[in-house]
């Protein structure tokens, strides 16, 4: 499992993304090479090594043509999915202009239909946000977290004229998110930055337990007291190489006067928590009454969110919370090539017998799109990963 930390003491925007996650480890050709893929031309992207307050960072750049159109949602939608880019990325990176449109079509007062970009619909924004979200995928990031984001004071200058700070787009979109304030004069955290971190991360807090793997600093345009710089760590946290044992949280609180409907909705919300499974198993509970044990695994830093949640979404006034151990087994992804289309794959190993499983979602979309039964394309996965691995 792989994590990537946002590190924010001095904001985010999109650029300070591209150039963290760059000088982490991100190849800025495959990088370009996949941007390549967007229907967008005009502009070319520069990285270069800089030093803000004395520390080195990167410093990634979009040049582009002058006279960009003014777009709207639905033609960034547009660029997005007419690009050979993976399902994932492009469902992402629309996600991130989704909620972009719709916190400045609240603040406008508008539609998020109607909402014209401006700064943010120029080619440097699409780059810096599809840019992104390829390069978490390039560094194969399973997981994002993030720091508190700090909110400077004062002005800014843009398309309507002096905006106060933090911009009112930022604010729309970190509702929910911890932020506190600074005695700085200046942007801080920018829409972009904003909506990036916001749909991007699972979660928000401290620094993680992981191992650190790599680190990247991207740095901001602006000059501050203080280094402008935006710090990705890339850590991991495997099974111990020895025994297979992780530590895993256990959260798990019965239920018995809810409307069962909103086990449903519960079931939604809490993955993009960061909660690795929900379960329901049937008890008997006091009074004779029939009741629902609801069973959610995680991740240390995902236990107060989900707690959160399941307070305010259930029935329930207290949750049981559990540190267990579990076994896992040594696994490798790889991605596949079938009739149809990629498919990731699982390959778990014990004692040399192999367990192969196809990503559920990948099948499931080919067998959409291709109208095909769902058993066939995971047959032609699973064929094509054997194949591979006899190779
Ligand atoms: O042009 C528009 S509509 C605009 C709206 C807002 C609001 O908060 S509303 C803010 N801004 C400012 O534009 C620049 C560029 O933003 P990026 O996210 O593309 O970096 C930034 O200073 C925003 O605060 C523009
Ligand atoms: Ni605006």
């Amino acid at each position: 499992m792989k994590i990537a930390y946002f590190h924010c003491p001095a904001g985010i925007s999109g650029d300070m993304c591209l150039g963290a996650l760059v000088d982490a480890g991100a190849d800025l050709n495959e990088l370009q090479h996949r941007l390549a893929l967007l229907p967008l031309t005009g502009y070319n992207i520069s990285s270069s090594p800089v030093v803000k307050g004395g520390i080195s960072a990167r410093k990634v750049s979009v040049e582009y043509a002058e006279h960009q159109p003014h777009r709207r949602l639905h033609d960034i939608i547009e660029i997005i999915n007419q690009s050979g880019l993976s399902p994932e990325i492009q469902e992402k990176s629309c996600a991130v202009f989704c909620r972009l449109a719709e916190a400045e079509a609240k603040v406008h007062g508008t539609t998020r239909e109607d909402v014209h970009f401006h700064e943010v619909g120029a080619v440097d924004a699409i780059i810096d946000i599809v840019g992104t979200v390829i390069c978490l995928s390039l560094l194969g990031i399973d997981q994002v977290i993030s720091s508190p984001l700090p909110m400077g004071h004062g002005f800014i200058k843009c398309a309507h004229g002096l905006l106060p700070l933090p911009a009112p787009a930022t604010q729309e979109l970190l509702k929910g998110a911890p932020v506190y304030g600074v005695d700085v004069e200046g942007e801080l955290v920018t829409p972009t930055g904003a909506s990036l971190i916001t749909t991007l991360a699972q979660s928000f807090g401290p620094y993680p337990e992981m191992r650190l793997d790599a680190v990247g600093r991207g740095a901001g345009t602006k000059n501050f007291a203080f280094p402008n710089l935006l710090t990705v760590s890339i850590g991991s946290r495997d099974a111990h190489p020895d025994t297979g044992r992780e530590q895993i949280m256990v959260l798990e609180t019965a239920i018995d006067d809810m409307n069962p409907e909103i086990f449903s909705h519960l079931w939604e919300v809490v993955f993009s928590l960061g909660a690795l499974d929900m379960y329901l198993t049937a008890v008997q509970m006091k009074k004779g009454r029939p009741g629902s044990l609801l069973t959610l695994l995680c991740r240390s830093e995902a236990v107060d969110p989900l707690i959160q949640t399941v307070l305010k979404e259930t029935s329930s006034l207290g949750i049981r919370i559990r540190r267990e151990d579990r076994f896992c087994c040594p696994r490798q992804k790889v991605t596949v090539r079938t009739r149809f289309g990629e498919v990731s794959i699982k390959i778990g190993t014990v004692e040399g017998t192999m367990n192969i499983s196809p990503e559920y979602e990948d099948c499931r979309k080919l067998a959409q799109f291709h109208q095909v039964p769902l058993k066939e394309i995971y047959l032609e996965a699973i064929t094509s990963a054997k194949n591979t691995l006899q190779k």
